[in-house]
């Protein structure tokens, strides 16, 4: 039997911090039918209100070093006002959304992330999705929000790459439903020169991907958003899309759709 679809969609930090841009997509998102879910970033606050408190924001390879106060004021942010902004918007707009940290409902386990040589705090890298629990959400016509803050089992909070969140939740699903996931930031979406905002990349595959990357084409948040999504691609889900605000809207022509071939 055919699986039903679907739709995946997560918003990063530019797009959430411009009001007009975040509202007018999340109307748009509230509108699509079918089962959905959203999970969001707010890199950019989180480094706001870091500066803000005199932390010093640091990013590694598109990923945030996350020590001890940092972790509290993501925590803060993202699954706090961010969260909580986003779904007050999604009930005004008629979707009947619930926000959620990965530990609520233990719905997405990770561990802190290794890397040699180099050290990212708090920061986690997913284990497990509870794609029995998020799936009980969906057939009530409840739409899970996620946000950048997982859990490790033993009571410790860890902030994770949204863009990562939602690949591997888009992976777990994928086992019940036929998935499509789709990436919104502020750009058109990945760009071939990135000071001209047009040069769309309409195409991407394996291949290309690897030619970019050796072009230094593809760099900062790109890096970790285009491994996930290839990352997603290899693990069953079906279709991936990367665009801007009206990547939902079906007039919308003008975004980068990756494939494995
Ligand atoms: N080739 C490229 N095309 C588009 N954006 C790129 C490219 N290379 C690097 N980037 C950068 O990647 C950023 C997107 O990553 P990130 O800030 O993590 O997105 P998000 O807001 O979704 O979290 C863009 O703002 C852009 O500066
Ligand atoms: C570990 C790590 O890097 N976590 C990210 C989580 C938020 C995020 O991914 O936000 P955007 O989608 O807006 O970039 C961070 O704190 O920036």
């Amino acid at each position: 039997m055919k699986k039903q679809l679907l739709k995946i969609v997560k918003i990063g930090g530019n797009v959430i911090n411009d009001e007009i841009a975040l509202f007018s997509f999340l109307q748009d998102f509230a509108s699509l039918d079918g089962p959905k879910i959203l999970v969001h970033g707010g890199g950019k606050k989180a480094t706001e209100v870091s500066s803000a408190m005199g932390l010093q924001p640091q990013m590694i390879n598109g990923r945030r070093v996350t020590d001890e106060a940092t972790v509290e004021v993501v925590t803060m942010v993202y699954a706090g006002l961010l969260n909580k902004k986003i779904v007050a918007q999604l009930q005004k707009n008629n979707c009947n959304a619930i926000g959620l940290s990965g530990a609520d409902a233990n719905c997405i386990l990770a561990h802190k992330r290794i890397v040699k040589d180099i050290d990212y705090g708090f920061a986690g890298d997913v284990d497990a999705v509870n794609s029995k629990f998020i799936n009980v959400l969906l057939e009530n016509d409840v739409t899970p929000v996620f946000c950048a803050i997982t859990h490790d089992k033993e009571g410790q909070l860890l902030n994770t790459n949204a863009d990562t969140i939602v690949s591997e939740v888009a992976i777990g699903m994928s086992s019940l439903y036929e998935t499509e996931l789709n990436f919104v930031f502020e750009l058109k979406g990945v760009l071939k020169n990135i000071e001209d905002k047009n040069s769309v990349i309409k195409q991407i595959n394996l291949e290309k991907y690897k030619e970019l990357i050796d072009a230094g084409i593809i760099a900062d948040g790109m890096l970790p958003k285009m491994h996930n999504c290839f990352n997603a691609l290899e693990k069953g889900v079906g279709k991936v899309k990367i665009g801007d605000a009206s990547l939902l809207q079906s007039d919308n022509k003008l975004y980068t759709t990756l494939s494995l071939k």
